[in-house]
């Protein structure tokens, strides 16, 4: 299956245009968010479900079914970076954010406040390490990708250089939000800080160094805030 034409601005960085219109970004939101969704609970069904070993069997085969269904007509590879001929980001096979990976939350961010970025989420079943507790490795990703996406709110993307997270008690599985914002500049290097709130306040706390990659100093792409 052929992809859209990709350009590499450097870094190892892949962007891929998709030159197509709001009413087809719109359509394409529209079909792909429900599907993925149920997928999303199909992954908290499979975690939760008591039924007996012939229904296990049978919901088995049939989802291998569906499965050879899409697997008729695929992409290469991973779905990449895709931005719109207006750069408005469509990072839809994100880890994170990913409209169709039903592995991501999936996060929405705002700006904040401060400058920053801000999100809201619900972490169920599938984000679980210690009992009823979300995974630390959960919240680590969790916090790569906000803090990431606040350090590039002037439109220039960074890497993640390091990121440190001090967890300072358990965050239960529910509703969740994270807080992140530029606390310090240093030549192509931005601290950046972010909380982790559950219910009961802040649980865990993470700072990054985060760098613009030469190729890009002094280029502005866009605001990936959705
Ligand atoms: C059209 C589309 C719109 C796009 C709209 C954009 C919005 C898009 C938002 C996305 C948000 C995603 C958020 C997810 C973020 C990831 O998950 S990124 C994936 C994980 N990270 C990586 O894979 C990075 C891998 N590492 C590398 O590629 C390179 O090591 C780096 C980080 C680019 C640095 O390489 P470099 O530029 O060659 O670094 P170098 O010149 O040696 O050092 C520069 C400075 O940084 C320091 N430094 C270097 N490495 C490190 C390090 N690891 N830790 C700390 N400091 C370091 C150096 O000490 C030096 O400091 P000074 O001497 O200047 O004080």
């Amino acid at each position: 299956m052929s992809r859209p034409e990709t350009d590499s601005p450097g870094a190892g960085m892949e962007f891929t245009l998709e030159d197509i219109s709001d009413e087809e970004i719109m359509r394409r939101r529209a079909l792909y968010e429900p599907f993925t969704d149920s997928v999303r609970d199909l992954i908290d069904a499979v975690i939760r479900t008591e039924v007996d070993d012939a229904t296990v069997r049978q919901a088995q085969a049939e989802i291998a079914g569906v499965v050879q269904r899409l697997r008729t007509q695929q992409m290469d590879g991973a779905y990449g970076v895709r931005y719109t001929a207006d750069k408005k980001g469509m990072a839809w096979g994100n880890a994170v954010i990913g409209l169709r990976n039903a592995i991501a939350p999936p996060l929405v961010l705002r700006p904040g406040d401060d400058g920053g970025v801000v999100t809201d989420a619900t972490l169920g079943a599938a984000y679980e390490g210690p009992s009823g507790l979300v995974h630390g490795g959960v919240c680590a990703m969790l916090f790569d990708h906000v803090l990431g996406e606040a350090a590039s709110v002037d439109g220039i993307p960074c890497f993640t250089g390091t990121i440190s997270v001090r967890y300072l008690r358990p965050t239960p599985l529910g509703p969740i939000r994270i807080d992140a914002a530029i606390s310090g500049r240093d030549g192509r290097k931005k601290i950046v800080r972010g909380t982790l709130s559950g219910p009961d306040g802040v649980t865990a706390e993470a700072e990054g160094i985060f760098i613009v990659p030469r190729e890009f100093e002094g280029q502005a792409f866009s605001s990936w805030v959705s």
